[in-house]
């Protein structure tokens, strides 16, 4: 098995979760075992090496998980991107629409320079609502998101296609039929 046909074998899905109709695609096993986590991380490592991003941003909550350890790997800062009410410091903020819901997220005005290259990094990519808000949030700041990285696309769901008509380059290891 290849890596990322690997990597994919540790994705549940659960079906009708958080509501009727939506598969959620859960990373948990994939986290949990330590030689597919190693794996996963070594896949944006080995993309990520030699573009040198100044900084890597990662989405609430998941977006953490493997941002902060690639920027750990990557030896550069990591940057959270939270869900409103969560950052003590002034922040800029964005709302947007989820496949269920919709969300404000907010990043601190000081999290990043103008100029900088940042990688903006989560789990899965559905409506692409969320790095969509992501990049806005950074561009308003100055910086330039050099790519959108996640390991999971769910191509039903256009996000994926509508963040690359809007100039993101992205990178992705898994893609999902259905919702
Ligand atoms: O492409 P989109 O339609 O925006 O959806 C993708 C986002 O949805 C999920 O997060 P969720 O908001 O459920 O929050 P969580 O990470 O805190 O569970 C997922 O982790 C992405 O951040
Ligand atoms: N189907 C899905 N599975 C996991 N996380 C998601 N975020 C938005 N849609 C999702």
């Amino acid at each position: 098995m290849d890596d990322r046909a690997y990597i994919k074998s540790h994705i549940r899905t659960v079906p009708d979760w958080p509501e009727p109709g939506v598969q959620f695609r859960d990373i948990t096993p994939l986290l949990q075992n330590p030689k597919v986590f190693r794996v996963l991380i070594d896949q944006f490592v080995h993309r990520y090496f030699d573009v040198r991003p100044d900084v890597i941003a990662g989405l609430d909550a998941r977006g953490f998980i493997i941002g902060s350890v690639l920027a750990y790997e990557l030896n550069v800062g990591f940057v959270p991107i939270r869900k409103k009410g969560k950052l003590p410091f002034t922040t800029v903020e964005e709302t947007y629409e989820l496949e269920y819901g919709s969300a404000t997220v907010e990043l601190h005005t000081d999290a990043v320079k103008a100029g900088d290259k940042v990688v903006l990094i989560d789990d899965l990519i559905a409506t692409g609502g969320t790095m969509m808000a992501g990049k806005r949030l950074l561009e308003r700041l100055g910086a330039q998101v050099i790519e959108g990285t996640a390991i999971v696309e769910l191509p039903e769901l256009g996000g994926a296609d509508k963040l690359r008509a809007a100039g993101l380059p992205l990178f992705t290891l898994v893609s999902f039929e259905g919702h």
